[in-house]
């Protein structure tokens, strides 16, 4: 039995060599340390932490594995709301949006966009304090959403501890959490044996897997998520101005950030990249259904604003759904 300081120390030792194990793992795709090792360390942490109760922490390896299952979700208040987006269904709607937000900054000479893939995911809002997640909530209505900590934490590339020397006090990040098709396959599957309904999309999946009251189920189920949205409310990075280099700060902080992105000087630029993706991107080993189009510098997304619904500066492009359309569909022209 080690001493409780040298207990301490161990666990403290543990929980960065595990925690950094599964961000190379989850996050980064590059594992280094052999399984057999990381099972190893991870039986000695929990060993530890039975001996020693008052060492477990919320950002613990061993605390992202479901508890029992909670009797229902509590509603909670976004500290930030999430705003709904715009749609444009083709190339000449999102031409068309340009139009608008020009005429509401007529002065702005330079400006370019970020194009992101949209993941077919479901939204999630992670809350950060000092580092540490503090609350995972789903969207909801834009305003409240149902607190679903404990399912967050057993999504691997969340990680339970930002990557930053001094974190700031508090940190918002959003972006949505996904099912990769094969995942998606073997659910259907799983259930089609126990002759439970199957989901009927990877979105309906993620979703549903996300609204499970029992997180050992979740943890089955390898959900997981890209970051695409950082807020600072209290400040504490410093040099992040935009989109870009929001998505920047969010892989180096710990988060997986899509990286089939593009900032584009350019509509033109913008139609490239969408005409490029809507093929592309069933090579893919997740679901999408558009892009979604951002102004890139946060003064002019200030400048902007809302509207009653929507953010002026930004948009979704969405594919044309993938039924088998009698006519083919593109995002281009219809001719
Ligand atoms: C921050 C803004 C508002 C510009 C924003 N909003 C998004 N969404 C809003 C509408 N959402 C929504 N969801 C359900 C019901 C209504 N709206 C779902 C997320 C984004 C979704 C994705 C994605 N999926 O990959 C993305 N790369 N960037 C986003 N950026």
């Amino acid at each position: 039995m080690l001493a409780a300081s040298k207990a301490e120390q161990r666990a403290v030792q543990l929980r960065q060599q595990l925690n950094q194990a599964s961000y190379e793992y989850y996050v980064l795709d590059a594992p280094t340390l052999p399984d057999t090792v990381y099972d190893q360390l991870y039986r000695e942490l929990q060993d530890l932490e039975g001996q020693h109760p008052e060492l477990v922490t919320p950002d613990s390896p061993t605390q992202r594995v479901g508890e029992r299952p909670a009797s229902q979700f509590t509603s909670v208040r976004h500290n930030i709301p999430l705003y709904s987006l715009e749609n444009a269904f083709d190339l000449e709607e999102l031409q068309a949006w340009q139009g608008r937000w020009q005429r509401v900054a007529p002065d702005v000479k330079t400006f370019e966009y970020v194009c992101e893939l949209k993941i077919d995911g479901s939204a999630l809002a992670l809350t950060y304090e000092n580092g540490v997640l503090v609350r995972g909530a789903t969207r909801g209505d834009g305003v409240t959403g149902e607190e679903i900590t404990q399912n967050v934490r057993t999504i691997r590339s969340i990680p339970l501890r930002l990557q930053i020397e001094n974190p700031p006090p508090r940190v918002e990040v959003r972006g949505e959490a996904f099912l990769p098709l094969d995942v998606f396959e073997q659910i259907n599957q799983d259930r089609e044996e126990i002759g439970e309904a199957l989901f009927a999309n990877p979105r309906n999946a993620a979703a549903g897997t996300l609204r499970q009251l029992d997180s050992r189920i979740v943890a089955q189920r390898r959900l997981d998520f890209f970051a695409y949205t950082l807020h600072l409310p209290e400040g504490g990075l410093e040099g992040i101005e935009s989109q870009w280099d929001a998505l920047a700060a969010l892989e180096k902080i710990g988060f997986r950030v899509n990286p089939n992105r593009q900032r584009c000087a350019s509509m033109d630029q913008v139609a490239a990249f969408a005409t490029e993706w809507e093929q592309q991107r069933f090579d893919l080993p997740y679901l999408t259904d558009g892009l979604v189009v951002k102004l890139n510098r946060w003064r002019l997304q200030e400048e902007l604003g809302f509207t009653q619904k929507f953010p002026r500066w930004a948009i979704a492009l969405k594919y044309p759904a993938e039924e088998s359309p009698t006519v083919v569909q593109h995002i281009g022209v219809n001719v």
